[in-house]
């Protein structure tokens, strides 16, 4: 069996037109199952253009495989059961009540595209909301919440397909401290139940820590992909970014803070000892 067969998911040659020209360019991934890959990059890098082509809302050239098979032979509900999709567009258009939003997740499981939800449809549902901490909303209608609400009855509506592999696309943007590492420790327990992830992030240091590797693009085109350590090495957040970086290591697991921008990064360690990335160039 080749490689590209066991991986949960493979993407190879990837590349997205639109509008006459070319958003993201040869772009390879692969997600293991039980692994999360995070994708990061600057604004307009192409992170968005890459999610949205593998859940096949875009044209795009390339092979994209889901466990071995080709994501394009796949029939749409078959593809809705193994690929479940969190846009970065964060509006709920309709007055529906979050339990009902929630639902919508379901329907690839349900037969004929809209029969009545079965047991297991309705645990997933419940499930699902007790998980994204939106159990206490279930009544409220979804286009009345906060962002921070919303952004979690949309993932709890993802995470009820209870499909291998999510597509998270800035899942935490919107979200406080304690609910953003919540929803990285959900998606972390979804990849530890044998499920897989790709998680578009801003923050590198929720990247750092809850992230297996890592797909750095810049301009549509892949920079580096890997460990997160190599791929957040000093040179590439310059290059890419153009800032440093203090990095350190917390209970056995490095972590890294964006610090300065790359002109005033010449500093001396400071007090408590931590370093920036200039000044600890091994990282
Ligand atoms: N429908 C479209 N037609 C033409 N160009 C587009 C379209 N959608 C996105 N783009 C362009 O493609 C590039 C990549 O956009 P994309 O949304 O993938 O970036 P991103 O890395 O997700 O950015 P951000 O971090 O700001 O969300 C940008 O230059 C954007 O302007």
């Amino acid at each position: 069996m080749s490689r590209e067969s066991k991986s949960l998911l493979s993407v190879t040659g990837l590349s997205v037109h639109l509008g006459g020209r070319a958003l993201v360019q040869e772009v390879d991934l692969r997600v293991e199952h039980g692994e999360i890959l995070g994708l990061i990059g600057p604004n307009g890098a192409g992170k968005s253009t890459v999610v949205k082509a593998v859940a096949q809302v875009l044209p795009h050239q390339g092979e994209i495989r889901l466990d071995g098979q080709r994501i394009a032979r796949l029939g749409a509900r078959a593809r809705a059961r193994r690929l479940a999709y969190l846009s970065q567009d964060d509006q709920v258009q309709w007055p529906i009540t979050v339990a009902e939003l929630v639902a919508l997740g379901r329907y690839p499981h349900r037969s004929g595209w809209g029969g009545a939800p079965g047991a297991g449809d309705l645990a997933a549902v419940d499930a699902a909301m007790q998980a994204a901490d939106v159990w206490s909303l279930r009544r409220r209608r979804a286009d009345q919440l906060s962002g921070g609400e919303r952004a979690r009855a949309r993932l709890a509506r993802v995470l009820a397909v209870q499909a291998p592999l999510v597509l998270a696309d800035e899942p935490v943007a919107a979200l406080d401290p304690r609910h953003q590492l919540e929803v990285m420790a959900l998606l972390r327990g979804h990849c530890a139940d044998g499920g897989g992830a790709i998680v578009v992030l801003h923050d590198l240091t929720l990247a750092s820590r809850f992230c297996d590797r890592l797909l750095l693009l810049d301009r549509g085109e892949p920079v580096a992909t890997g460990a997160v350590d190599a791929v957040l090495a000093p040179a590439n957040l310059r290059a890419v970014y153009g800032i440093d970086a203090v990095t350190g290591v917390h209970a056995g697991q490095s972590y890294i803070v964006p610090w300065s921008l790359e002109e005033d990064a010449v500093r001396q360690p400071d007090e408590s000892g931590s370093q920036n990335a200039n000044a600890n160039p091994s990282h």
